[in-house]
């Protein structure tokens, strides 16, 4: 969890957002506790958790689409969000921390609508049906990636979806990129801001989150 706010600010809003509930706190408890803090620290924070919560149920989502799961925070945040008999298509590389998320999404009930896909996230989204039939997307896996899942993911959004990317700021580094990675999420906000598909609001929310609406 990577914050560009002071710490006391990051307290404030945490303590001002619907919590996390049980599920959620041993699934952060859980996570720190068996990794390192640098592998930990890639988990939404609870703040986040809850605003993908709103945003999933404020657009009416269906199905979703998460790049991104890790050990299944933002998952269960985006499924509890979905309307009944919703599903969310779950893309990720890792067989070990996603263990870790279908034990979670199991205990919080959700497992029946999450579909996970174990593979390069280009692969899967590649092989998405062309159909602008996504509701809600979040995007937060690997940052190079980002420019090719936007591409993939904004013909699929339908009009009126939405879609969330994460750590867009990379804790302030866009305004002075020097890394490949870096470099890649400054040129794709400049790109978003400049793409008359959507409409885009970033949010100083962490280490940064864009909201991408698809025009009606
Ligand atoms: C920042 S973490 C996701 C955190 C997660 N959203 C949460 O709430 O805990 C990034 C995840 O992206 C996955 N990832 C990295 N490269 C990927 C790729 N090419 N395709 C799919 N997933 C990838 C990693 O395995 C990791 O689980």
């Amino acid at each position: 969890m990577t914050e560009i706010l002071g710490p006391g600010i990051g307290d404030y809003v945490l303590a001002h957002c619907t919590p996390a509930d049980e599920v959620l706190r041993d699934l952060a408890a859980e996570t720190r506790e068996a990794l390192p803090p640098e592998d930990a620290g890639m988990q939404i924070s609870p703040d986040e958790g809850a605003l993908l919560t709103m945003l999933v149920r404020l657009t009416g989502a269906r199905y979703a689409v998460e790049v991104g799961v890790f050990t299944g925070y933002s998952s269960i945040c985006i499924a509890r969000g979905l309307q009944p008999g919703g599903k969310l298509l779950a893309c990720d590389v890792s067989p070990e921390w996603t263990a870790v998320a279908r034990r979670y999404w199991a205990r919080a009930g959700l497992a029946g609508g999450i579909e996970l896909r174990l593979a390069p996230a280009i692969e899967t989204l590649q092989a998405l049906a062309p159909d602008p039939v996504i509701d809600f997307a979040f995007v937060d896996a690997d940052k190079i990636g980002y420019p090719a899942y936007y591409e993939e993911l904004v013909p699929r959004l339908r009009p009126g979806g939405l879609m969330a990317l994460d750590n867009v700021l990379r804790g302030g580094r866009v305004l002075h990129p020097t890394v490949p990675a870096d470099r890649a999420i400054a040129e794709l906000n400049d790109r978003i801001v400049g793409d008359e598909r959507v409409e885009a609001v970033m949010l100083p929310v962490r280490d940064g989150v864009t909201l991408v609406r698809k025009r009606d």
